[in-house]
Order: structure tokens, then sequence, then C-alpha cells
């Protein structure tokens, strides 16, 4: 929230909840290490359960992924239970035209574990919108992923997008809040 001055403030709420980002079949096709990260935020899940965390499942839809088509769903390996929220967007960030910031609100959470794909889309654009938004964030470094691409002819690994996300929130920063990188096993829930 804005302050009288337009100025970022703090959000003083004691809550936390694991934000799962377009973890969807399709999403992942072609993201590196899956498999891998696909268990690890299994685990992550499992802990946030056992700490008595809200788990928050958000699915992206466009045109070519639309709402409850089967690329859409998300992985079948996910541990979803009923009564996790699930938040549906069409914008990389999560909080644009959504009820994700309303179901934070309601949750009292001012913390946000993230994790998802694809890292430098979706997951960057809604970590950063949830610092400026007054959330404090634990990107969880091991639990994210995307793609190889290559752009101006210019190519980049999937590892190497990563690599960099996590370097970036590692030292993300604004006045009063908490950010910072950690692995599904170290993260504080
Ligand atoms: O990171 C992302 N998740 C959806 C698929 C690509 C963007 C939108």
């Amino acid at each position: 929230p804005c302050n009288t001055a337009g100025v970022n403030q703090h959000l003083e709420r004691p809550g936390t909840a694991l934000l799962i980002i377009d973890l969807q079949k399709d999403v992942l096709a072609q993201c590196v290490d899956t498999t891998g990260v696909l268990a690890r935020t299994a685990v992550l899940i499992g802990r946030a359960r056992a700490s008595q965390l809200p788990v928050i499942f958000v699915q992206h839809e466009e045109p070519d992924m639309p709402r409850h088509s089967s690329g859409w769903e998300l992985d079948p390996s996910l541990p979803v239970q009923p009564g996790d929220a699930l938040v549906f967007k069409s914008y990389r960030d999560s909080f644009e035209d959504t009820t994700l910031a309303a179901e934070l609100a309601r949750l009292d959470v001012g913390r946000l574990i993230v994790a998802g794909a694809q890292s430098d889309y979706c997951v960057r654009t809604t970590a950063h919108r949830a610092a400026i938004e007054g959330y404090d964030l634990v990107l969880v470094s091991d639990c994210h992923t995307t793609e190889d691409t290559e752009f101006g002819g210019v190519p980049v690994t999937g590892e190497q997008i990563v690599a960099h996300t996590n370097q970036y929130f590692s030292g993300l920063d604004y006045p009063g809040g908490s950010y910072g990188i950690a692995t599904h096993l170290a993260v504080a829930l």
C-alpha cells in the first residue's frame, strides 16, 4: 500500500504463506529440471503444511492454455489439498486483476515464500510486485525453473536464468522489509 506520499509502506501482518506460481503442465513442458523442482516443491509444501502455513497455487491462463484445459492443470505430482487457495491470472504479475491481494489480507499474511515457474516471467514479476506492495519475501532458490531461451542472437540457458534470478532477489532491498533466497529445506517457515 502507498502512504499519502505514494511511497511504498511495509505491511505489518504476522502471517506467512507459501505461493506456488504456475507449476502447470504446459508451463513446465520445456523447463529445466522439472522433476527436481517438482520433487523439492512437494517437500516444501509438506514443510509448510507441518507449520500450518496456507499454501496458495497460482494458475496462469492464456488463449493457447485456456482455463480447465489439460495443459492449464497443475502438475499432477503436486500435493494440492481441498482448502488450498487457487488464484487464476492472465498477466505475469499474480497480483494483477486477481484475488491474491484479498486472499492474503484475509489470511493476514505479510510474508511470502515464493516458488514456481517461470523464473524469468511470472516468478520474478510476482516476487518483485510483492516486495513493492510491502510484503517480506523469500524466493526458494531450488524451487523455480524456466526454459532455455535466446534473444537478439544471444542464447541463455534455463540454469543461467535460474541462477541470475536467485542472484537478483538475494540482494533486493526496500526500506523496512526483509528479502532473500533460501533452499526448500533451509527456508524459515
Ligand atoms: O511465467 C509464466 N507463467 C505462464 C507461462 C509463461 C509465463 C505465463
